[in-house]
């Protein structure tokens, strides 16, 4: 996937992409959602149009083939309080188990929805009350996008094209996507890989400073979902700031400049990726040779270890200090003249702390 130097520096109508320039896009404070109910507080605002997918002034139009967020439900509070900016050229993970709030949030930055309170600013816009003017900026990839079935994708994309302005090429929309090949085929023959870079090609189509991807990858093959990092990092580099949500904690690792992890309608953890990351501990592990017992290493406060366990003859040490804790056991090990099978020293991954973040907060 290329969308070609023209092209990426278009794609972010020639501002800077420095990423995290200082400049907010996005500037989101006290945010609340709360789905049904009886009550002022209870009434959700929807906009009654649907959705808008790219820039331009394409008009909002339904999902067909995707979730119901309207009729009468019970009251729920989805999102409850969250605070978060976004600057431009900035990739924004939003990150958090199922149910966690993560598509809620993002209707709220795409003015699909209005907030039970609290406000969202997006291009210095309320993207709900002042829709006309941010909407022709932004592309939004929904979780489930619906296309009309009997149409191809370049007949889609020339449809949107035709209602949007200052609409990419269609070749160079199915080009940036891997869709070039499948250009002619029926959308309803395409795989579900397929229809979600059909989807993306959608919200690429208006050139859009802002571009909301709602698990972007999910169902992709290994091949197409590297593609789309691609695809996501040139736009990224070309000043497009980005918001995604993902399941993949691999994607946010790789693509992410700041997240947020997202628990029950709050923000549990936010920041740069290392900085989330280092906040949890790394781990040490090794087998123990016969004859020898945890209690035979030096007093494990003095290692560093704040925490451990043992299966059998192996020791797993969790510690804040990996280098102290590693270079310890390794002297204390040559000292007595054993070999650590296994020895395995790993600082913590953006997956350890997504799990302890989720557990800790269950568990309280
Ligand atoms: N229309 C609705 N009426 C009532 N509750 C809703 C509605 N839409 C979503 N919810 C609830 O709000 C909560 C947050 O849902 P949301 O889809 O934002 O989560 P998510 O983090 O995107 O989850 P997932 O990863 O599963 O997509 C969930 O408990 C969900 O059941």
């Amino acid at each position: 996937m290329n969308i070609g130097e023209k092209t990426i520096a278009e794609a972010g109508r020639g501002v800077a992409g420095s990423t995290g320039s200082g400049v907010s896009v996005i500037e989101v404070t006290e945010l609340r959602r709360r789905y049904g109910g009886a009550g002022r507080r209870g009434k959700e605002t929807r906009e009654p149009g649907g959705r808008s997918r790219s820039g331009g002034q394409a008009e909002g139009r339904s999902r067909p083939g995707g979730r119901s967020r309207s009729g009468p439900q019970e009251s729920y509070e989805a999102v409850k309080g969250i605070d978060f900016t976004v600057g431009r050229g900035e990739l924004f993970a939003l990150l958090g188990t199922n149910g966690a709030g993560k598509t809620s949030t993002l209707e709220l930055l795409e003015g699909l929805a209005a907030p039970t309170s609290g406000r969202i600013r997006v291009l210095g816009h309320d993207p709900f009350r002042e829709r006309e003017k941010v909407r022709p900026r932004i592309g939004v990839m929904l979780q489930e996008g619906g296309f009309p079935a009997e149409l191809t994708p370049a007949e889609t994309l020339r449809m949107w094209a035709g209602c949007t302005t200052g609409a990419r090429p269609v070749e160079e929309a199915l080009g940036s996507v891997g869709l070039d090949g499948r250009k002619d085929v029926r959308v309803k023959q395409l795989s579900g890989g397929e229809r979600r870079r059909l989807d993306f090609a959608l919200a690429l189509l208006g050139r859009p400073e802002v571009l909301f991807l709602d698990e972007p990858t999910t169902g992709l093959d290994t091949e197409a979902r590297h593609a789309t990092w691609e695809l996501v990092r040139e736009l990224r580099d070309a000043g497009t700031t980005i918001v995604l949500t993902t399941h993949y904690l691999e994607e946010a690792e790789e693509l992410a400049d700041r997240l947020a992890i997202l628990h029950g309608g709050r923000i549990a953890a936010a920041g740069y990726v290392a900085d989330v990351v280092a906040a949890h501990p790394s781990h040490l592990s090794f087998e123990l040779p016969d004859g020898f017992h945890v209690g035979d290493l030096p007093p494990l406060g003095e290692l560093g270890v704040i925490g451990h366990e043992t299966t059998g003859r192996t020791v797993r040490l969790r510690t804040d200090e990996l280098q102290r804790t590693a270079t310890k056991v390794l002297v204390w090990a040559q000292d007595k003249g054993i070999t650590l099978r296994g020895l395995d020293v790993r600082s913590a991954s953006l997956e350890e702390a997504f799990l302890h973040i989720a557990k800790g907060l269950e568990n309280t």
